[in-house]
């Protein structure tokens, strides 16, 4: 029999659509997919942690169900394998790649090191739509600009999804594995886990339901209804795709599918919300700074504030901004915030509270259930204006106003904030660390800057910084 081949999984979390598992296969030996608890793992911020122990989890049950395991250890990616090998004596290491720099350094050193000791070392596609140095200017550089980005792949091709395989064929036997329960991935969310587990939905089973129900009802409306909190315009995809619980392909295919037989507006504006995802891989690769600096680097001179006593209360919801206030407190209850509101709380801490955009990026990354370090990034670096294709810094949203367009009725605001008409509202005070010392009975704040005297500050700032 050939011999066995690890299968080392990261963020592609899932059986279908798996490039690096079907060649796993392919080469006809036993598979031993093994996830590894390494420094990354251990540097996640707490929700996206928990929420990647959850996935694991159910993970693991999809491998027994096709007769296979899901094999758990700790420590640096390559003693690990190299561990692996030599207790099995498997000849071949395949895992799906990434694009973050951290990654791409654990990685390059991991395939290095494995093919000195002749060992099959393989890296696939199935993260992103497109590698992404495939995806080139006409003067053979990268893209910094989405429209572009967008013209140059909108018809290429993209694989067809590979089908979940019948059967995953499992050694005579198993190496030991460490436990979940013994990694504990759910610890620093302390008392918020158990209402954030309320809103999370989990695994590839989920996903599928998702995308299905999505594709048959939202997405023909996806155009009109996609800026909107207070609906349910949008496909809550997100926390599937960070880990690959879903693959991109198969998202791609099922919107493209719509699109050719109805065709219309909704299909073709989601395909492009997708390809946002693409540009901010595309990019993290490209300029992996994009993470922790100015993207622009004469923005790193900007007299952004660090963490301060103001920021303390935007992520605590207690700004006196209510649509900004709702967007904190969804994120604090739910571990996901509406992409519009998304927008309106960076603008508000970057340019209102005139705060670095780091402060809001890192809070993000610990509260996010589909925290994605190369979306985050974009996201926050386009509100700042210090990315690229950012919004100009002197476009400052107006939260008020935002509210009125995207809000009319108020329902979100409702929703997130009055305690006595919202459960939700309610289930705020259960989530949050009692060292807060919030109570549900507190009078909601006053407003801590006026909206003009805030953009006016913003606003001169940007002007002396320019001068
Ligand atoms: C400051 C800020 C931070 C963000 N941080 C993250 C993050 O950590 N993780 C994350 O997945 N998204 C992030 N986004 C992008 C966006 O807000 C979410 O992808 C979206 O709200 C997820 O909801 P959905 O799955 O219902 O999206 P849908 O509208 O249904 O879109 C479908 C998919 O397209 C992708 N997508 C949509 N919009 C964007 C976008 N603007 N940028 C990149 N991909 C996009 C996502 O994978 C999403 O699941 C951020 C945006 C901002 C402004």
């Amino acid at each position: 029999m050939p011999s066995p081949t690890i299968l080392w999984l990261r963020r592609d979390l899932r059986l279908s659509d798996h490039p690096a598992l079907v060649a796993a296969i392919g080469r006809g030996g036993p598979v031993i997919p093994v996830f590894i608890r390494d420094g990354q793992v251990d540097d996640m911020g707490a929700a996206p942690k928990w929420r990647l122990g959850l996935s694991l989890d159910d993970l693991a049950k999809r491998f027994e169900e096709k007769g296979s395991r899901l094999i758990f250890r700790s420590g640096e990616a390559l003693d690990v394998l190299l561990k692996l090998v030599e207790e099995t004596g498997a000849t071949a290491v395949h895992w799906s790649r990434l694009y973050d720099s951290r990654s791409i350094d654990r990685d390059s050193k991991v395939k290095s090191a494995l093919k000195d000791t002749g060992i099959e070392a393989v890296s696939h596609e199935g993260h992103v739509l497109h590698e992404p140095w495939t995806v080139e200017t006409g003067t053979g550089g990268f893209y910094k600009v989405y429209t572009p980005y967008w013209k140059a792949v909108k018809d290429r091709d993209v694989p067809e999804p590979e089908a979940t395989p019948s059967t995953v064929p499992a050694p005579d036997t198993w190496p030991s594995s460490e436990t979940l329960e013994a990694w504990a991935l759910g610890t620093s969310m302390r008392r918020g886990a158990d209402v954030v587990a309320r809103y999370v939905s989990v695994g590839e089973e989920a996903a599928r339901g998702r995308l299905g129900s999505f594709m048959g009802h939202g997405i023909h409306s996806y155009s009109d209804e996609r800026d909107r909190p207070d609906h349910d315009g949008t496909s809550r995809l997100s926390q599937h795709l960070a880990l690959g619980e879903i693959g991109i392909r198969t998202v791609w295919h099922a919107a493209y599918r719509q699109l050719h037989d109805k065709g219309g507006a909704g299909p073709e504006t989601f395909l492009k919300e997708l390809v946002w995802r693409d540009f901010a891989w595309h990019l993290i690769h490209h300029t992996p700074h994009i993470r922790d600096t100015a993207w622009r680097e004469e923005w790193a001179e900007f007299p952004w504030q660090k963490d301060n006593a103001e920021a303390t209360k935007w992520k605590r919801g207690l700004t006196g901004e209510p649509i900004v206030d709702a967007g904190m407190r969804e994120l604090y209850v739910t571990g996901y915030m509406h992409n519009r509101v998304r927008m309106i709380v960076a603008s508000y801490l970057t340019k209102h509270l005139m705060t670095s955009w780091r402060v809001g990026h890192d809070w993000f990354e610990d509260c996010l259930v589909d925290h994605d370090p190369a979306s985050n990034a974009l996201g926050w670096q386009w509100s700042a204006g210090s990315g690229p294709d950012a919004t100009p810094y002197f476009r400052v949203f107006n939260p008020q106003t935002q509210a009125e367009k995207f809000d009319p009725d108020g329902v979100y605001r409702k929703r997130w904030l009055d305690v006595d008409a919202s459960d939700e509202a309610a289930a705020f005070y259960d989530a949050i660390p009692e060292s807060w010392g919030l109570s549900p009975d507190d009078a909601y704040p006053e407003r801590m800057i006026g909206l003009k005297e805030g953009r006016q500050r913003a606003l001169d700032a940007y002007e002396d910084f320019k001068n």
